[in-house]
């Protein structure tokens, strides 16, 4: 007799099934279990236009949250960069599995880079964190470059470019990857031009807290240093104050001398939309090996950049 199946509570667009996909193999797999999905609208979905003011991202967080709550279904996929960094009692992020590429990236005309704009050259972007960066780079690397606010999911967004609206979209790789359209990439944008945001590319499986067994079988998934890295990115996010429309960059990673891993650093970044200006700052840290330890070094960061003026920089929300 087969077991009965676990229900995955995602969202129905390509990019939430194609990463709720993703893990419901993985699941399948560790559990010996099959996964059903189960499509759950959000308020979010039906309406876009409002986004913004019924408060980003976190909308489509928690209609998957409620689905959880009500037992509706047993777990659920977030990108976690769209996870509010407040964690509900009721609710266990049971596993962060290995993170994607946690780059940006620009979808270009032609083929083109960044660096090989035109002047003038019209680049879509909701993202005030992005803006910043891309702003804040071009002023000084001599680049001519409008950022221009748009939204919308992955197909919408390519669709300015490839429609002729813009000259380029903002998106992040891991994304693309996801979706299978990878190589529609023109440019991977370095991280030291743009930080991207805290725990973009990696994924957050949420189960009950009551549900003990289900918490123990996720866990399989979970990879430490990727949970590591993103905690003291949303670490200092949390300390900073900010909220996922905030302009605020920060990316962990690890620092090795030949094969042997020395350190984690953190990266972090806050500027003012137009790229006018930016507090980015580092610190290191012996690799954290405990939830407390990666938490420390997210509020050490912030402690700094706060000292150099970061709070005055996150009052406008762009979008
Ligand atoms: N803001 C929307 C969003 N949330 C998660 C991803 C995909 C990347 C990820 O999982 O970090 C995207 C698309 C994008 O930013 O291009």
């Amino acid at each position: 007799m087969t077991e009965k199946a676990l229900r995955l509570g995602t969202r129905r667009s390509k990019l939430a099934m194609a990463q709720s996909g993703q893990v419901a193999d993985a699941v399948s797999q560790v559990t010996g279990r099959p996964v059903e999905l189960v499509e759950i609208t959000t308020y979010g979905d039906v309406s876009r236009e409002h986004l913004a003011q019924i408060g980003g991202t976190g909308v489509f967080v928690a209609a998957l949250r409620e689905a959880l709550a009500r037992g509706e279904v047993d777990f659920a996929v977030h990108s976690l960069k769209d996870l509010p960094t407040t964690q509900p009692d009721e609710l266990v992020v049971a596993a962060i599995p290995v993170r994607e590429d946690p780059r940006d990236v620009i979808i270009a005309r032609d083929a083109l880079k960044l660096t090989d704009l035109p002047r003038g050259a019209r680049i879509g972007t909701g993202s005030p964190r992005r803006m910043a960066q891309l702003n804040a780079y071009a002023r000084t690397h001599g680049l001519d470059i409008e950022t221009v606010p748009i939204r919308g999911n992955v197909d919408t967004r390519i669709g300015y470019v490839t429609k002729g609206d813009l000259d380029a979209v903002v998106l992040a790789a891991a994304g693309l990857n996801r979706v299978g359209r990878s190589d529609e990439v023109t440019d991977f944008l370095s991280v030291d031009t743009v930080l991207p945001a805290p725990g973009q590319g990696a994924l957050a499986v949420e189960t009950t807290a009551d549900n003990a067994d289900l918490v123990a079988s996720l866990a399989q998934l979970d990879d430490p240093l990727t949970r590591a890295a993103v905690t003291a990115e949303r670490s200092l996010l949390a300390a900073l104050e900010a909220g996922c429309s905030a302009p605020v960059g920060a990316l962990a990673d690890l620092l090795a001398d030949g094969q042997i891993v020395k350190e984690m650093r953190l990266r972090g970044v806050v500027g003012t939309t137009d790229g006018s200006t930016l507090v980015q700052l580092s610190t290191t840290g012996p690799v954290p090996e405990t939830h407390e330890a990666a938490t420390a070094l997210g509020r050490e960061l912030a402690t700094e950049m706060l000292a150099q003026g970061a709070a005055g920089l996150m009052g406008e929300r762009a979008l």
